[in-house]
């Protein structure tokens, strides 16, 4: 079968500074890279590595914290080098394994990075791991932070390990691994015009429908992505969205196509939204926080933002788990509002005031670490035996509070995952391998 034919390579502001990364990285064994929203980290530093010989090695292996953004990105650079996807260009997520030995460029989640340390604590297969999105930190993310750490120790001749994030605090994360140099990327690719509402509307997704209909009626051609907080809301959004359009006069306005997008979805369903829009159609894509970052859908012009997220919050005292929707960090609106801006100019409408975005909304999401219960963690860096570890004194770039590690040694202890010396049991190892196995 021939090869897709290469899209041409864009020029993007990461790419203006190519020579400069390939000098940290060469330098140092740890880099952290900081640009903004669709400058082009996901896509682009790989690539470059690649280019200048790091692949000679071993592979590239480039995490995301979401599936779909594993397998739209690995899809992109695959296109841009002109090759099939799955040879040089891969990717890896739960229950699928779009690689082969040839793969020398591999995207996969976080998850699955973990759950490969747990065959090949030193990851000798790659000689270059790239953290990708690291401001969402997620759990996973941030224990992989920890495990670089150590890892660059044992390899650090021929393992080079970069950060990167459009927002994450790079004098933090630099501090971490002591001093390793930030590079910060200036420039945006086109501008986004943002847009506050003068008040905090009562229901945002009757609000998030009217600026709907609103830019339908009024803006030229151009998708429309709207944020909701879950699948409830996006199921509700879908139907009144797609009532509304029906009632408009007939000719007002082009055609339309509503698509739903979250992690629930079956990934035929997410990638729908990846296909080109049908001629002379508006395309409205109503997603969760899975569309927040790294992707790039072409057509986007349009971004509603309503400042919400639905957030799991774990209670160590009670033990329980409970999913709230809260409001956004400011980092998680830059995401949603550099979605559109991508290919072409557009323009973000944010259902808050500005006076909310500034004064009110924390900058950054509180990490995972911070939120989660740490059983499954706790149970994953047992079940690596790595030498001299003692979990209460983890490396964590934000370490968990005492409670919620003790909270998890309790609880693993109760089920028999570890003895009474804090030492992972045979049921333990088991029971790691099945978590990591559906991550
Ligand atoms: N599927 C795609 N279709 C069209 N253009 C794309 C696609 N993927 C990427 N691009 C182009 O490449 C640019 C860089 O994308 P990339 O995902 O590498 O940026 P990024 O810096 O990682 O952004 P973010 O932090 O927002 O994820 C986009 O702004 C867009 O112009």
């Amino acid at each position: 079968m021939p090869s897709p034919s290469p899209a041409p390579p864009p020029v993007l502001p990461i790419s203006e500074h190519e020579d400069e990364i390939v000098a940290a990285v060469d330098a140092n064994p740890v880099v952290v890279v900081i640009g903004e929203t669709g400058s082009g980290k996901s896509t682009q530093l790989s690539q470059i590595l690649h280019r200048r010989g790091y692949t000679r090695r071993g592979a590239i292996a480039v995490t995301q914290p979401r599936r779909v953004a594993a397998v739209s990105v690995s899809r992109r650079v695959a296109q841009e080098l002109g090759v099939p996807l799955g040879d040089e260009v891969g990717y890896a997520i739960r229950f699928e394994d779009r690689t082969s030995e040839r793969t020398c460029i591999k995207y996969l989640t976080d998850g699955i990075l973990l759950r490969e340390s747990l065959s090949n604590p030193e990851l000798k297969q790659y000689s270059v791991i790239i953290l990708d999105e690291a401001h969402e930190r997620s759990l996973n993310t941030d224990i992989l932070l920890g495990l670089m750490k150590r890892l660059i120790k044992d390899r650090a001749s021929d393992l080079k390990v970069l950060i990167t994030s459009a927002t994450l605090d790079g004098l933090k994360v630099s501090k971490f691994f002591s001093g390793c140099p930030v590079l910060n990327i200036p420039g945006t690719l086109f501008p986004v015009e943002k847009f506050y509402s003068t008040d905090r509307p009562t229901n945002y997704i009757e609000s998030s429908l009217r600026t709907a209909i609103d830019i339908h009626a009024k803006e030229p051609p151009g998708d429309v992505l709207i944020f909701m907080t879950g699948k409830d809301d996006i199921d509700k959004m879908v139907s009144k969205l797609e009532e509304r359009i029906r009632n408009l006069e007939e000719g007002s306005c082009i055609d339309a196509l509503v698509l739903p997008l979250h992690g629930s979805l079956p990934p035929e369903l997410q990638v729908r939204v990846f296909a080109p829009a049908p001629p002379n159609c508006r395309r409205f894509i109503v997603a969760t926080n899975v569309a927040e970052t790294s992707l790039t859908v072409d057509g986007v012009v349009f971004v509603i933002d309503c400042g919400y997220v639905k957030q799991r919050q774990y209670n160590p005292s009670s033990g329980m788990y409970s999913l709230d929707v809260v409001q956004i960090s400011r980092v998680q609106a830059d995401q949603r509002a550099g979605r559109a801006g991508r290919t072409r100019p557009g323009k973000c409408y944010r259902l808050y005031p500005i006076s909310i975005y500034q004064n009110e909304f924390l900058e950054a999401t509180v990490p995972e670490i911070q939120r989660s219960s740490l059983a499954g963690s706790v149970l994953y860096l047992k079940s690596l035996n790595l030498p001299d570890i003692n979990i209460l004194k983890f490396d964590f770039l934000d370490p968990p509070s005492r409670e919620s590690l003790e909270d998890a040694l309790r609880q693993l202890y109760l089920i028999d995952a570890i003895d009474e010396n804090g030492q992972i049991t045979d049921v333990g190892r088991v029971m790691a391998g099945i978590c990591y196995k559906f991550l």
